[in-house]
């Protein structure tokens, strides 16, 4: 089933472009912060996560974006190649800049929380002249994250990236990824989002994302057709709103629309979903297959996700996931 045309016989599937951080998740689970000793050191970010998921699942990647000239920025380094992540475009600062960090509080499986650590974060240092155009063109796909709108020169290479990838033919997917801290005003967030969001053939977010986006909009029902039907008058062929353990829903440009439930998940923390879903359900989209069957298989790369303690090394393989979908076909996953 084709909604997207990809372009074909290109290097590479998959490149994002944004944020590389690190994930500090805490070990002591089911308590707060404030009361950890411990953490797990992981790559994150979530176009990074993203993109390792795709790895994960076969595609060939590549990534656009800035690192720190310290150990983190190294260790982020080696874990993109060690993934097979062409890193060929991300670029190490020189300015002094540091890696943004996620600490991650787990309350409950149901209450986690992020504490951001972002000033002066190399990723937001990006520069549109950094950008190489000839990766984008030798892709099938550019995928943005919103946080990289939130600041120049990040911003200005986000935008000189969708250029780019315009006058090649490269599909764009826009995950909205919106993180408040990042931002300094809902205006200036909903006046990038949708600048950017025009120029996106498929995009993916939350309820609560768009209504961000719809700050100058009329939807006072919070309607996601009224959402989708919006971005399918500018250049969008999928839009997708995720509703959390409630599951998503994507309506395409023809018309159709379809509601995913999700998979059951013995929850070890909720972030991470999105990311495990947006791989999966992309990577399902790329293959051909149907709206339901990627949305499937995308909520059940997010349960895997969610039932693990990390984001990016959770990140599974094709088996992996075919293989959840047949255990809870079997009922042998099931939630208390
Ligand atoms: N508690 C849950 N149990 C099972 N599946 C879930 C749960 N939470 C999320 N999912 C799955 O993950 C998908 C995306 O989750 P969600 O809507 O929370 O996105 P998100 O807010 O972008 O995620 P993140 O928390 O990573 O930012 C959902 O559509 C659903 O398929
Ligand atoms: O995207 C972030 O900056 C945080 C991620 O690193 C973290 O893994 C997460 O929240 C994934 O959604």
């Amino acid at each position: 089933m084709t909604y997207v045309s990809f372009p074909s016989s290109r290097k590479m599937d998959f490149t994002a472009i944004g944020r590389l951080c690190i994930d500090l998740n805490a070990n002591e689970i089911n308590r707060p912060m404030e009361e950890t000793m411990t953490f797990t050191k992981y790559v994150g970010g979530s176009p990074a996560n993203i993109t390792i998921g795709m790895s994960r699942l076969g595609m060939e990647t590549a990534f656009i974006g800035k690192i720190a000239n310290d150990q983190m920025g190294r260790f982020i380094q080696g874990y993109l190649e060690r993934n097979g992540i062409d890193i060929s475009n991300v670029v190490t600062d020189d300015t002094g800049a540091v890696t943004g960090l996620a600490f991650t509080e787990i309350k409950s499986p149901t209450d986690c929380s992020i504490l951001m650590y972002r000033d002066h974060a190399a990723d937001l240092l990006l520069q549109a002249r950094e950008v190489q155009e000839q990766l984008i063109a030798d892709s099938k796909v550019l995928l943005i994250s919103g946080t990289a709108l939130a600041q120049s020169p990040s911003r200005e290479a986000v935008f000189q990236a969708l250029t780019y990838a315009k006058k090649h033919g490269t599909v764009i997917i826009f995950d909205l990824d919106y993180r408040p801290y990042t931002w300094t005003s809902a205006e200036e967030t909903a006046v990038y989002y949708n600048l950017a969001a025009e120029k996106c053939d498929i995009i993916l977010g939350t309820r609560e994302e768009f209504d961000m986006m719809e700050t100058f909009d009329h939807n006072p029902q919070h309607s996601d057709q009224v959402t989708a039907q919006k971005w399918f008058d500018y250049s969008a062929k999928i839009v997708v709103i995720k509703h959390g353990k409630e599951g998503s829903i994507a309506y395409t440009r023809e018309g159709l629309s379809h509601r995913a439930e999700s998979y059951p998940a013995r929850v070890v923390k909720t972030f991470g979903a999105g990311d495990s879903y947006a791989a999966g359900f992309l990577y399902g989209i790329m293959q051909n297959w149907t709206i339901e069957r990627s949305m499937a298989f995308g909520s059940a790369a997010a349960s895997i996700v969610i039932s693990s303690h990390s984001c990016s090394d959770a990140m599974p393989t094709v088996e992996q996931v075919n293989d959840y979908i047949e255990r809870c076909n079997r009922g042998e996953i099931t939630v208390s």
